[in-house]
Formats: structure tokens, sequence, C-alpha cells
């Protein structure tokens, strides 16, 4: 028999989530039944929609939700062979049983030169996320001007990427002057450290005299609201998510949209990627290209083991993270 350990919601979070909010608990699975799998965890992901989701859907004492990188070590589905890796949603457990059906492999092209742990990030939820939110949500088009926050991280590398791909001038912000270093380098135009400038609204406007295009916003709150004033004519925003706002415990005041919109005739949609997963294959298929292209660089801020997993959590909230959190095993 096998004995998994998981990590549960001890305590909800109030404001920012503490390590005493978790605990580590252990599971016995059962014997496998004929059409099951045994799998083992590989690599687990912490991700920001854990914070406000875990209010959302979650009650004390539940398992943490969550993806994982895992590979089959027992087989008794014809349709899974032992040794394969898989992309499942079970949450923070090192083994789990399954029937299959909530499984997605790993495409068989994937190559040996590629960490596994990629499709978590750079080619899975986060990639496919800047994939569908530029090339969709913002309808970015060649020769325009892209605005991302939280730039370093899973999300945002990939957008600031895709964007000079498109054969657009991209301006990223990150939270420490090395996060910054690395935007320029994996190929920016423009990129700042937010927590250092002397005024957000001086720097945008330097950053692009003209305004933007699009902007593709992680961040919310304080952020968003005076970027917002440096949309071009008919700019497109991409609200994709609102890091800045989840561990508050008095809801923010604002942003107050309506002058922009209205003079700038501007679109703004929210959007969750798992609407785009009819599409996720295109998706897989084109980040998965340009990787091996050497067109898309991927960082990677690995934790390791289980047990470290609140603190990875923790500290991605945090902006401890460059590129992608992940938990190895
Ligand atoms: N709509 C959707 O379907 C999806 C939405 N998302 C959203 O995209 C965003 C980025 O996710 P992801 O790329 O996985 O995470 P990241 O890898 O970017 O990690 C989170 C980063 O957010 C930054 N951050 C934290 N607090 C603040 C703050 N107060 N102000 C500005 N930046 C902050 C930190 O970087 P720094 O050092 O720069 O501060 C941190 O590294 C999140 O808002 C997430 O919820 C993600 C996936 C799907
Ligand atoms: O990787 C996979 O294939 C599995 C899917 C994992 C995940 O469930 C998919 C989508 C994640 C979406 C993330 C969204 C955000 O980060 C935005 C977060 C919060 C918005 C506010 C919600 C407020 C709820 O009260």
């Amino acid at each position: 028999m096998v004995t998994a350990k998981v990590w549960v919601l001890k305590k909800h979070f109030e404001g920012f989530p503490q390590t005493s909010d978790f605990e580590m608990k252990q599971e016995a699975l059962a014997n496998l039944k004929d059409g099951e799998l045994l799998l083992e965890s590989v690599f687990l992901s912490v991700d920001p929609y854990m914070r406000p989701y875990s209010k959302r859907d979650m009650k004390e004492g539940d398992v943490m939700i969550g993806t994982q990188v895992a590979r089959i070590v027992e087989s008794k589905n014809p349709a899974f062979a032992v040794g394969a890796f898989v992309v499942a949603n079970r949450g923070w457990r090192t083994h789990f049983i399954s029937d299959g059906k909530d499984l997605n492999l790993l495409p068989e092209s994937w190559p040996e030169s590629l960490p596994r742990s990629l499709a978590l990030g750079t080619i899975g939820m986060p990639g496919l996320t800047a994939y569908f939110g530029l090339f969709e949500v913002c309808k970015m088009k060649p020769g325009e001007t892209v605005l991302v926050n939280a730039a370093a991280g899973a999300v945002g590398s990939v957008v600031g990427q895709l964007a000079k791909i498109g054969g657009c001038k991209v301006v990223g912000c990150a939270g420490s002057d090395s996060k910054v270093a690395y935007l320029k380098k994996i190929g920016f135009d423009e990129a700042f450290n937010y927590k250092t400038v002397t005024s957000l609204d001086e720097t945008l406007r330097k950053a692009s005299p003209d305004g933007y295009d699009c902007f593709f916003d992680n961040v919310g709150g304080e952020f968003a609201s005076i970027a917002i004033n440096h949309m071009k004519k008919y700019g497109r925003i991409a609200v994709c998510g609102a890091i800045s706002q989840y561990n508050d415990t008095v809801p923010q005041k604002g942003p107050y949209i309506q002058f922009p919109m209205i003079f700038n005739e501007l679109s703004m949609k929210g959007f969750i990627v798992t609407s785009w997963y009819n599409r996720r294959e295109e998706g897989v298929k084109a980040l998965l290209k340009w990787v091996l292209e050497g067109k898309l660089k991927y960082h990677e801020q690995v934790t390791e083991r289980f047990e470290n997993m609140p603190a990875a959590f923790i500290g991605m909230l945090k902006g401890e993270n460059l590129g992608k959190a992940i938990i190895k095993v």
C-alpha cells in the first residue's frame, strides 16, 4: 500500500498566507482496481490563483488545489503505460490514483532536452494564458506597443516575448533590479522596477510617449488605475489577474475608469485561460515550437522537496520567483 503526503488548508488565509495556515497529512491509498492508475508527482506548481480560489472554493481541511506533472508508476488501464508523464489537477499531493479521465498526457513529441516542468509553466497553463490573452483577448497586431506588469513571472515573461515575436514594442515592469535586467536580456524594449520609480505616471509616459495599444494586466489595483490613462485611442486591456489585491483584508478603492474608457474608446476584457482550452493543443504546439527555436526563453524558480510547498507559495506571492515557481518533489 502507498501512503501519499498531502498539504491541506488548515486555516483560511487572512491577509498574507502564513506557513501555519497549512498542515501536512498522510493519506493511505487503496489498491488499484481495473482501469485505474497510480501516479507520483514529480513537479508541482504554485500559482497566484490559489490565493483567491481558496477563499471561493475551499473549506478548511481540504487538500490545497493545484496541478502537477506526474509519472505513472502502476497501471491497470491499457490506455496508459507505466513511465508516461501527465499533467494532472489533483492538488498538493505526492501520490494519487486516477481512472485516467482527468489526465493530460504530455505530447509524445516532448523533447528530451526540455524539462517536463515546462508543462506547468511556459508550455502549460501560464504560457497558454499569455498566448490567448495577447493574441485573442488583446488582439495584438504587429507594430503595436504592449505594456505588461508582473513581467518577470510565469505569464508576464511569456507575454513580453510573444509580443516581440509578433512584431511589437514591449514595455514591462517587475519588482527588483535583477528582474529588470532579466527582462532586458529576454528582449523587452523598456523595463523598469515599479517599486523604485519615483513616478509610475512619468515612467510609463517616458517608456512610450505615444501611449500603449495593448495592456496585459496581471496586477490590477493602483498600477492599472494609472496605466489606463496611458492607453492609445481604441486601446485594448486584457484583465488577466489582480495580484496586488489578492491579500487585501480591506478592499481597495477605485479604479475609476470611466473617463479614459470613454474618451479613448477603450476595450477591457477579463478572461480565464481554461475558457480557451478547446484550443489548448494549438497553443501548446506553438509555445513548444518557439521554445525549441530559441525564440521563447524560460526560467524556473525551482524549490526542492514537497515539504517546502507552502514556503514556495508564499515566496511566489512575495515576488521571490523569477519565471515560473515550481516544486521538485
Ligand atoms: N486569468 C487567468 O486565466 C490567469 C490569470 N493569472 C494571473 O496572472 C498573474 C501572474 O501570474 P503568474 O505569472 O502565474 O505569477 P508570477 O510568476 O508572475 O508570480 C507572481 C508575481 O507577482 C508579482 N507581485 C506580487 N505582488 C505584487 C504587487 N502587489 N504588485 C505588483 N506585482 C506583484 C511578483 O513579482 P514582482 O517581483 O514583479 O513584484 C510575483 O513574482 C496573476 O495575477 C495571476 O492571478 C495567471 C494564470 C491564469
Ligand atoms: O493547468 C491545467 O490544465 C489545469 C487548470 C488549472 C487552473 O485551475 C486553471 C486556470 C487558472 C486560472 C487562474 C486565474 C487567475 O489567476 C485569476 C485569479 C483570480 C481572479 C479573482 C477571483 C476572485 C474569486 O473570488
